[in-house]
């Protein structure tokens, strides 16, 4: 059997003394696509940013193609972020910088190549996204859907074998989403690489992904295919998928009195 590209082996973490994650169990072959879903506050995020090694599980390991990341030196965590492309929620770009420069970013900071390679370089990201033209252009010009494009080329100026996206498609219309869809699935295929997506988007995450990682309360719920999950029998996850105001998410916090007794002072 092949070494999965990413295991998580009872992975528990905890923000002081705060626990968030508990036995986090699964693995993402090399090349395959995963969504990480739940609900707000679930973890999502702090597990991405284990597989990072921004931040070190209290308990248990993350391994990086069967090697734990605890035991990477500080040049084999360099080396592992490097070769990782990171989308941000927001996409965010460097105001003060024009499209080329934003995109040449990493090209100039992590790679020795000559200036007339990186803007052959450049052309060729804008190119894959679409936007091949506007590179004198700052991000003050772009529309939010645009500059979430560029981001995107900014990810995958190095051809990184891990892409990372947390929640992409916050704040876009239905069309720059639906084009930021397309071409995530575009890089993904183009790439090859392993890729991990961070979202609430059921719709277009269930088209995207090979699997659905489900967090509840710091746990794993479910992991398996997005057709598995469709046929879930599990209340949480009919709640998440249908978008249902009542189920095991309760639409009423659970207040300690009745609203007679607050209202009128009475029990
Ligand atoms: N640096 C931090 N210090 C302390 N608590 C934190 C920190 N970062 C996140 N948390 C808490 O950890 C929990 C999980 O946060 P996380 O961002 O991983 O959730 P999430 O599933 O990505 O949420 P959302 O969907 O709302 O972005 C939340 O309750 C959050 O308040």
């Amino acid at each position: 059997m092949n070494t999965p590209f990413i295991e998580c082996r009872h992975v528990g973490f905890a923000y002081a003394d705060r626990p968030i994650l508990h036995d986090v169990n699964f693995t993402i072959e090399a090349g395959r696509f995963a969504a990480i879903m739940g609900g707000s506050g679930s973890g999502k995020t702090t597990l991405l940013r284990l597989i990072t090694g921004q931040i070190q599980p209290t308990s248990g390991s993350v391994l990086i193609k069967g090697r734990d990341l605890a035991s990477f030196s500080a040049a084999e965590l360099t080396e592992h972020r490097r070769s990782m492309g990171v989308l941000f929620q927001h996409g965010a770009l460097f105001t003060d910088l024009s499209v080329l420069d934003n995109i040449a970013f990493p090209m100039r900071e992590l790679t020795q190549l000559p200036e007339s390679v990186i803007h052959d370089l450049v052309k060729l990201k804008l190119h894959a996204v679409g936007l091949r033209g506007i590179e004198h252009l700052m991000p003050s010009e772009l529309s939010g859907g645009m500059a979430r494009r560029v981001a995107l080329a900014r990810t995958i100026a190095l051809d990184p074998e891990l892409m990372l996206y947390d929640e992409p498609f916050t704040g876009l219309d239905p069309i720059s989403l639906g084009v930021i869809a397309h071409l995530i699935h575009r890089v993904n295929k183009a790439l090859r690489s392993t890729s991990i997506m961070v979202t609430h988007d059921v719709g277009h995450s269930l088209q995207l992904v090979d699997q659905i990682i489900f967090l509840a309360h710091g746990e794993i719920l479910f992991s398996g295919s997005p057709q598995e999950m469709a046929q879930s029998d599990s209340e949480w996850i009919k709640q998440f998928i249908n978008g249902l105001p009542n189920g095991p998410v309760a639409f009423r916090f659970p207040a300690q009195t009745s609203l007679q007794e607050d209202l009128l002072g009475k029990k």
